[in-house]
C-alpha cells in the first residue's frame, strides 16, 4: 500500500499538535517536516525546536527533509530532536557519502533528495547506503506549486535499478504538487511514499484527502 506523508508546512502552525494528531488518526504513515534555511531555498520555515516539540505528540516516524546548505552541520541536532529519517539534498553538500554515514551513526535512517533539474545518475554511487530517495516534483522552498511531471522519469529509473539490484532497499518518495490526480502518475512509475501538503491540510476532511491520494 502506498504510504502517505503529510507535509506540515501546509498545516495550521498555531494548532500543530492537533493537526498532526488528526492526520495520524486519518491514516498517515509519516509526518513530513520541511526545514528551510533561507539560503539553499528562498524561504525559512521550521527548525530543531519544532521537531523536538512534535516528537512526543505522535508515534509516526518524523521524516525530516533538510532544505539547508551543508546539512552535515545539523544532522546531530535533528537526530537528537527525534528525527526518524533525515533526508539531505545532493546539491547542498560536497560530502554526501560522509553525511549519509553520519546520519546512520546517529541511529537515524538516511535519505537523499534531488531537485527537478538534477539527474538521478548523480546519486547512483550512494544508493546502496540509503533507506529513502526523495524525488522533488517542484523546486523546493514553497508549498502549493505545480507538479513537474518530467521528474517522474527518475522515479521510474530508481524503480528499475532496485528491481535489478538486491542491495538497493530504498523507498522512493515523491514531493511537490502531489494531489489525488498527480498521485496516480507517481504510483505508476513506482513511488512508495507520497508527500502532500496543500492537498491534505487545505481540505476539511483529512481522512478523505489521504484516501483520495492513496487510492487514486
Ligand atoms: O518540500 C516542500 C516544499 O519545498 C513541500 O513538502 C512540498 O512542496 C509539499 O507541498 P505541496 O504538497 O503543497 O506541494
Amino acid at each position: 500500500m502506498t504510504k502517505i506523508a503529510p507535509s506540515i508546512l501546509a498545516s495550521d502552525f498555531a494548532n500543530l499538535e492537533a493537526e498532526i494528531k488528526e492526520v495520524e488518526q486519518a491514516g498517515a504513515d509519516y509526518i513530513h517536516v520541511d526545514v528551510m534555511d533561507g539560503k539553499f531555498v528562498p524561504n525559512i520555515s521550521i527548525g530543531v525546536p519544532v521537531v523536538e516539540a512534535i516528537r512526543p505528540v505522535t508515534s509516526l516516524p518524523l521524516d525530516v527533509h533538510l532544505m539547508i546548505d551543508e546539512p552535515e552541520n545539523y544532522v546531530e541536532a535533528f537526530a537528537n530532536a527525534g528525527a526518524s529519517i533525515i533526508t539531505v539534498h545532493q546539491e547542498a553538500t560536497s560530502h554526501l557519502h560522509r553525511t549519509v554515514q553520519l546520519i546512520k551513526s546517529k541511529g537515524v535512517k538516511p535519505g537523499v533528495v534531488i531537485n527537478p533539474a538534477t539527474p538521478v545518475e548523480l546519486i547512483k554511487p550512494i544508493l546502496r547506503d540509503i533507506d529513502l530517495v526523495l524525488i522533488m516534483t517542484v523546486n523546493p522552498g514553497f508549498g502549493g506549486q505545480d507538479f513537474i511531471s518530467e521528474a517522474l522519469e527518475k522515479v521510474k529509473q530508481l524503480d528499475t535499478w532496485r528491481k535489478e539490484e538486491s542491495e538497493y532497499t530504498y523507498e522512493i518518495e515523491v514531493d511537490g504538487g502531489v494531489n489525488q490526480h498527480t498521485s496516480l502518475l507517481c504510483k505508476q512509475q513506482g513511488a512508495d511514499v507520497l508527500v502532500a501538503g496543500s492537498a491534505i491540510f487545505k481540505r476539511e476532511n483529512r481522512k478523505e484527502a489521504i484516501e483520495d491520494i492513496r487510492n487514486s
